[in-house]
């Protein structure tokens, strides 16, 4: 099924449910600070598996204790879609769990 980009007010409204995460130029991104470089690998296993169940990769980043993700959609031109904010709001629901801020 074809995901259609989302409009400026779609996706400010969104990342308006989402404290943390911004527009980018075309994606939106958030960066999570955990208490070490280990609690960071062990969160960015854990984002990795779901965009695996989702079939959507974010470009991920491990720093020495953060994790920062940017998403668009390619399959529709590098917009922002609602495949973006699922993953957002999965990220989202993981990231307590691993102790990140
Ligand atoms: C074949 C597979 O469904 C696609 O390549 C998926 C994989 N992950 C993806 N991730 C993102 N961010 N955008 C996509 O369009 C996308 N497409």
């Amino acid at each position: 099924m074809p995901v259609e980009p989302l409009s400026q007010k779609e996706i400010e409204d969104r990342l308006a449910e989402l404290p943390g995460w911004s527009l980018d130029g075309d994606r939106i991104a958030r960066t999570y600070r955990l208490a070490s470089h280990f609690a960071a690998t062990a969160m960015v296993v854990h984002i990795a598996r779901t965009q695996e169940e989702l079939d959507h990769h974010s470009d991920l980043t491990l720093g020495y204790n953060t994790v920062s993700l940017t998403v668009h959609t390619h399959s529709a031109g590098g917009a922002v879609t609602e495949k973006d904010f699922e993953l957002a709001r999965r990220v989202e629901a993981l990231a307590p769990g691993h102790g990140a801020s």
